[in-house]
């Protein structure tokens, strides 16, 4: 049962070859027996589980027959669940929980999903590794000496382990796409506006958009499909209706126009990642795509802008956090000053710390115009960049990181190597554009991942082409070893 994708599973639940209560059970013994080695669940939500999935079978005897009925998924920990701790990876909110349901959370609850559980990632989304996480690192199910990737590496982890077909995750600059790269799954960021932010722990609000992990396009758009549209409680929700994600999939891709930035195969690329990548290349080749040369001059500011821009909204979006209203309280504070001071510093962790401090820096008076003005100016080059780009081509392709998944510690001394590995996507989180990963291969027994790039609101397309390249390749479909 654990190999089965949602588009299989649906198929088999309305077969009625198991329930939902069957599926549900089975899947939570997966978990408790093979989640100690990858650490991917802050909480396992057994009991709400077993309630969603009894009433996803009384929905289908009734007559209902929602692909998602049914269907286990978990969520990054960053999603508010009611009466369940959201705790966002950080030991400020380990005692959180929840009032309400993240607008995601409640859309894919209506559709029938079941929720087994919170998944672990980098503490306030901050991290390309998941090591940040208060709860520990979540190791690689490929090779349990590496990295997932982050921030949404507990997702990662666990869809690649098959201890779940399917999860929730959030990018907002790359931690979707980079550790569905590393795990060798799809993941697709939409465009920033497509899937509401409601209900989602704030990091920049500019850039932050939550999408869907799967290990196949088809799954991404069945979970995108629900997840995705206006919702009027997310002031920056688009009110612009949603494509029929599955119907797209089966379009063919003769006349199809890819662009090769060539910024994104420059030094710091493994060459063995660009072999993989132009080898998937050529099978699109194959189904009909055309390929040209592109540039994407101002690349290579991406990482200076996006490394002003997010933390400068970090360091106002957490000054909620202050021992008063939410989480963790220091223990017996002298007064009001001491309460917050001790809170924060006692439940915030290094990175988080960090990237505070840069960020107040960077928006304090004087400092302004020269790093948070300039970083959006540059913001704007970047997306003048794409729009520039998308009137020659259809897509844009490339890696997705420049490295594969990496041991454990390796980089935890050097915070700004780990920020170079977001070098491909954050891009696209800069623009609002949408991104996808897809498997492309594997080097060494590590997977790698092409990035998708599309003009604002193609999703379809993204899932299309990605769908498209899984129906002649199978790197998609293997599973790592022990799992
Ligand atoms: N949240 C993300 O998209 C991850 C990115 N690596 C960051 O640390 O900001």
């Amino acid at each position: 049962m654990h190999n089965l994708t949602l588009a299989e599973i649906a198929r088999n639940l309305a077969e009625k070859r198991f329930s939902a209560e069957e599926l549900t059970r089975t899947t939570l013994a997966r978990i408790e027996q093979l989640d100690p080695q990858l650490n991917a669940f802050i909480s396992v939500t057994d009991e709400l589980a077993i309630e969603q999935a009894k009433a996803a079978d009384a929905r289908r005897a009734a007559g209902e027959n929602g692909v998602l009925l049914g269907a286990p998924i978990g969520h990054k920990d960053l999603f508010c669940t009611q009466g369940i701790r959201t705790s966002c990876g950080s030991k400020i909110l380990d005692n959180f929980k929840a009032p309400y349901n993240a607008t995601v959370v409640e859309r894919l609850a209506a559709a029938g999903t079941v929720t087994l559980g919170k998944l672990n990632m980098d503490e306030f989304a901050m991290g390309s590794a998941n090591e940040s996480s208060y709860y520990g690192p979540v190791k690689n199910p490929w090779d349990l000496t590496r990295v997932p990737g982050g921030s949404s590496g507990g997702s990662a982890a666990a869809i690649a382990a098959r201890l779940l077909p399917a999860a929730t995750g959030t990018d907002t600059g790359g931690s979707i796409r980079q550790p569905a790269a590393l795990t060798n799954l799809t993941g697709l960021k939409p465009t920033y506006g497509r899937v509401s932010r409601w209900g989602m722990v704030a990091y920049a609000s500019s850039l932050d958009q939550g999408g869907p992990m799967a290990r196949t396009a088809e799954d991404c758009a069945l979970l995108l499909s629900a997840m995705a549209g206006f919702d009027a409680k997310d002031s920056t929700s688009v009110d612009q209706p949603l494509d029929d994600y599955l119907a797209a999939l089966s379009q063919p891709l003769a006349g199809l126009r890819i662009g090769l930035p060539k910024e994104y195969f420059s030094a710091g690329l493994d060459p063995k990642i660009a072999d993989a990548v132009m080898a998937s290349v050529e099978e699109l080749k194959k189904l009909g795509a055309t390929v040209t040369e592109i540039s994407l001059p101002n690349m290579q500011h991406a990482i200076p802008s996006y490394y002003v821009i997010a933390p400068a909204e970090a360091s106002s979006n957490l000054s909620r956090f202050d021992g008063v209203r939410f989480g963790y309280r220091c223990e017996n504070p002298v007064d009001l000053t001491d309460l917050y001071k001790r809170s924060r510093a006692e439940g915030f962790g290094d990175e988080v710390k960090r990237r505070i401090m840069v960020g107040t820096y960077a928006l304090s008076a004087g400092y302004y115009d020269a790093y948070y003005l300039k970083a959006q100016k540059i913001r704007r080059l970047i997306k003048q960049d794409f729009v520039a780009a998308f009137e020659q081509v259809d897509v844009i392709l490339g890696p997705t990181t420049p490295n594969l998944a990496w041991k454990l510690g390796e980089k935890n001394a050097d915070p700004v190597s780990a920020y170079l590995e977001d070098i491909y996507t954050i891009t696209a989180n800069l623009a609002g554009i949408p991104g996808l990963s897809m498997p492309a291969g594997f080097i060494d027994g590590l997977p790698v991942g092409v990035q998708l790039l599309a003009p604002y609101f193609q999703e379809a397309r993204l899932l299309n082409v990605a769908h498209q390249y899984q129906q002649v390749t199978d790197w998609h479909m293997r599973a790592p070893a022990g799992f």
